[in-house]
């Protein structure tokens, strides 16, 4: 197995940023690449150990294009997840004023983060964008564009200047980071976990949303995103993405995806990782009777009046 690590490239992206705060990257060789779809086409291919992609901002919601390579395709599954909190640096080659500037380009997720800002200070700029915001100083560096909207410490790497920083629209935007790898065995649970899953209904049918929603609901599991993707088979037809709390190890988690296995069409598990900047502290209780001890005891109770001994 190669001890490397993909990133959504090139070097100088928030997600490189994000990736560097995890402990284990420093034991791993990281290697850039030009799109969230081929980092994680390298771990599918077995070029890579794991990939690191953004997946959510809490701006605009899931970055769509690695919700739809985990929804399809062969499957991997999130080991990890990285809260970073964003803000935007304008830049530009040295000498460049913001009356010089025609083009700006930033990874599409950069977009509804500096909407307000382009429109008091560059209304007339024209958008295009990039791969990333990395790429989009990159392709500044070599004259394709005017300015990039970036990280701060993108400038050094690209020869580039910080004409404006601490662009942001929206207070403490945050973007969510995972590592994805090829399915395996979860991570031990922590208390303060996660767990991700894709949902196919096996009919539409007046309340199917809520029949699956339901599920959890019943067992006193959190959800933490709902995101419907379009599943390409025609108008409404679409499939859920879900984060819940807790890991498949907690009875009511795995009882849950028990339930949804018997009534969706497919469910594919995305993996149980540790919660980013949650410790167990923070985590509530169990809902009463959503315990693993409660689940184990039920059991208990109708293997008894199973056997004649209630
Ligand atoms: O990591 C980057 O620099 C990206 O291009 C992805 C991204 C886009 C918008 C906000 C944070 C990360």
């Amino acid at each position: 197995m190669p001890a490397s690590y993909a990133y959504l490239g090139p070097e100088g992206t928030f997600t490189e940023v994000a990736l560097r705060t995890l402990p284990e990257a420093a034991t791993r060789e990281l290697i850039p690449y030009v799109s969230v779809q081929s980092a994680l086409d390298a771990v599918r291919a077995g070029e890579a150990e794991a990939a690191f992609v953004p997946i959510e901002n809490s701006v605009e919601g899931g970055i769509t294009t690695t919700l739809d390579e985990l929804v399809a395709g062969a499957p991997l599954m999130i080991y990890r997840e990285v809260l970073l909190s964003i803000t935007f640096a304008l830049l530009v080659r040295p000498g460049t004023k913001l009356s010089d500037i025609k083009t700006v380009s930033a990874h599409p997720a950069a977009q509804p983060q500096v909407r307000n800002w382009l429109k008091s200070n560059l209304p007339d700029a024209h958008w295009e964008s990039a791969a990333s915001n990395a790429d989009a100083a990159r392709l500044v560096q070599e004259g394709q564009y005017d300015a990039a909207f970036a990280g701060e410490f993108a400038a050094a790497r690209y020869g580039l200047q910080a004409l404006e920083t601490g662009i942001h629209d929206a207070e403490n935007a945050q973007t969510r980071f995972v590592l994805v790898g090829r399915p395996a065995r979860p991570a031990a649970p922590t208390g303060a976990d996660k767990t991700s899953v894709v949902l196919w209904q096996r009919d539409d049918h007046p309340g199917g949303l809520r029949d699956l929603l339901g599920e959890f609901a019943t067992r006193g599991i959190n959800l933490m995103l709902l995101q419907s993707r379009p599943t390409g088979a025609g108008i409404g037809n679409y499939c859920f993405c879900i984060d819940a709390e807790g890991h498949i190890s907690d009875r009511r988690v795995s009882e849950a995806l028990m339930g949804l296995k018997r009534i969706c069409l497919e469910v594919r598990f995305l993996g149980s990782y540790p919660r980013a900047g949650v410790s167990v502290r923070d985590v509530s209780a169990p809902r009463p009777g959503t315990s693993d001890e409660e689940f184990v005891s039920a059991a208990d109770w109708v293997a008894r009046c199973q056997d004649g001994r209630s």
